[in-house]
């Protein structure tokens, strides 16, 4: 599945019309039926249903909505939110069809009388604003947002909940609160980003015949459990430790040394062949007392000659509950300098601020894993600008950089240098919680050495990783109990589910 702008969304449509000759008429009609067989699971046969429907091509979808169920036999209101002079093209092209059906619509000039029958309605079916929508909203739609919002309705919103944006814009919001939202073809940006996420409800996106091709050449993947099926690599029968990978763990002080032991157990059990933690004298007999598959090495040895050591390594994660001394600055400096794929987190991204200019001269893969909090401190931006621009940040900053980005949220989003992004949708709020985050670096430790591109390991550990909270929660646990411990001992589910 691809997350598409609204950029892409009509240049599409503009080449299905142009180079494929599927007029807009027809793609209007395919998207209102294709939502209306959506809706029919929400109706019983005595549904009062009321169609709101705007000036634009998202008003056009509701004509076919509105006149499809009406022609099933259902109780059918429509609402045209606009003078008629505003519905042009399309859209008017299927109000004169659903008018030459006999079938009724109030304008929203009969004032009171549109609010008695929004009142009335069992179901609301959203078809005022689409991609389209762009700035503040403004009356009349304000007025009747607030009102459908005051009501407790079944809310059905189209392509996307009227006053969301497809992508961010400035300002507050005031949209549409769904229940469900079909999306067409694909979710928007919003649907990811956390101001506008809960407006849509839940959503499903619907098909409307647009031709695959073009679809699949938009840049963002919604990374799903199909492409984790497709890419995450199976041991080989003859496969021995060497050939998935010798990890290296860096972190840990004695205030922390939970971290490494997370990271540690997670990329054991996320298939990496061999794993080394690196970290002080006094954290290590911790860590080696829980972690046995493991070998250590104390980075506090005066004779420990850290260049040499750390050669044999096929990838480095750093940073986890490394603390912010002097020794773990160099432990940064030189892991920075090797040649070896590297996993920046956690205290890691503290002291790259004043690295960053390097990063896009090193010859291996340099991932970084912040939240958003530790994103904003590496652009000098609010932590909020960071939230309400996941996407723009993230390309930029891994555009720039020349990294492979995991900016970390409820729906983690991975960039990668050339810009190409994937979604996260697995993982629940019993991830807000200290130790999730090391975890995910031991899983990408791991991924990351099997085979396979990065852009994929990078997706599937994200998806890993959010799927073992989501089976936790399914099996006995909730989103206030669970632990990162938890989250690794659901580990083992998660792969079969991925790999079956
Ligand atoms: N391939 C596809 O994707 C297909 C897409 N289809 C559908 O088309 C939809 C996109 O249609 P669209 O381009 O006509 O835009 P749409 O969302 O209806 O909005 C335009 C109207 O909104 C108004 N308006 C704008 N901002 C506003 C504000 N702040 N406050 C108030 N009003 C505001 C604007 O007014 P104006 O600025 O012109 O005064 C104009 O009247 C898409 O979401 C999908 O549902 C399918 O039919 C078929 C195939
Ligand atoms: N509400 C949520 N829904 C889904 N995933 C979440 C949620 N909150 C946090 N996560 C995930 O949990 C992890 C938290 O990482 P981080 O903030 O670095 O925690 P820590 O380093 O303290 O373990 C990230 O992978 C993030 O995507
Ligand atoms: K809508």
């Amino acid at each position: 599945m691809k997350s598409v702008t609204a950029k892409e969304m009509y240049n599409i449509d503009r080449k299905a019309m142009e180079d494929y000759h599927l007029s807009g008429v027809l793609l209007m009609e395919n998207a209102g039926r294709a939502i209306t067989e959506k809706v029919l699971k929400h109706l019983s046969k005595d549904s009062i249903v009321v169609v709101l429907v705007g000036a634009g091509n998202n008003g056009g979808d509701g004509f076919v909505i509105a006149r499809t169920l009406a022609n099933l036999g259902f109780q059918v209101n429509l609402i045209q939110i606009a003078f008629d002079q505003q519905i042009k093209g399309d859209a008017a092209e299927h109000k004169a069809i659903y008018l030459k059906f006999g079938y009724q619509m109030t304008q929203i000039n009969q004032t009171d009388i549109y609010q008695d029958i929004i009142q009335s309605a069992d179901v609301i079916i959203d078809a005022m604003l689409g991609i389209g929508f762009q700035g503040e909203l403004k009356e009349p739609y304000r007025s009747i947002v607030k009102l459908i919002n005051s009501l407790n309705k079944t809310v059905i919103a189209v392509d996307l909940p009227s006053g969301v944006p497809a992508e961010t814009v400035d300002g507050p919001t005031l949209a549409v609160q769904a229940d469900i939202t079909y999306c067409i073809e694909a979710p928007k940006p919003s649907a990811f980003i956390e101001r506008y996420a809960n407006f849509y409800g839940e959503w499903e996106t619907v098909e409307i015949g647009l031709p695959k091709s073009l679809l699949e050449a938009c840049k963002t993947d919604v990374w799903t459990l199909d492409k984790v099926k497709q890419t995450l690599p199976k041991r080989d029968k003859h496969s021995h430790k060497g050939s998935h990978g010798r990890g290296l763990v860096i972190g840990g002080h004695k205030e922390m040394p939970g971290a490494v032991r997370l990271t540690a157990t997670a990329a054991l059990r996320s298939g990496v062949g061999l794993l080394t933690v690196g970290s002080t004298s006094d954290v290590l007999p911790i860590v080696a007392s829980a972690v046995t598959e493991a070998t250590y090495m104390d980075l506090t040895d005066p004779k420990l000659d850290f260049e040499s050591r750390i050669q044999p390594f096929d990838a480095i994660a750093i940073g986890m509950g490394m603390g912010r001394s002097d020794l773990s600055r160099q432990w940064l400096d030189a892991v920075i300098e090797s040649d070896k794929p590297i996993i920046i987190d956690a205290d890691g991204l503290y002291f790259l601020k004043s690295h960053l200019a390097k990063l896009a001269e090193r010859k291996a893969p340099t991932i970084l894993t912040p939240h958003p909090g530790e994103m904003a401190m590496l652009i000098d931006q609010t932590i909020q600008y960071v939230k309400n621009n996941p996407f723009e940040v993230a390309k930029d900053f891994a555009k720039n950089y020349q990294v492979y980005l995991v900016l970390k949220g409820a729906y983690t989003i991975v960039t990668c240098p050339n810009g190409e992004q994937t979604i996260n949708t697995t993982g629940n709020p019993g991830l807000a919680k200290g130790g999730s985050g090391d975890c995910l670096a031991g899983i990408i430790l791991a991924q990351i050495m099997q085979k396979g591109s990065l852009k994929s390991s990078l997706a599937n550990a994200c998806y890993i990783h959010g799927l073992a909270a989501d089976l936790a929660i399914e099996d006995h646990h909730s989103t206030t109990d669970l632990l990162a411990t938890d989250l690794i001992n659901f580990l083992p589910d998660a792969f079969r589910k991925c790999l079956n």
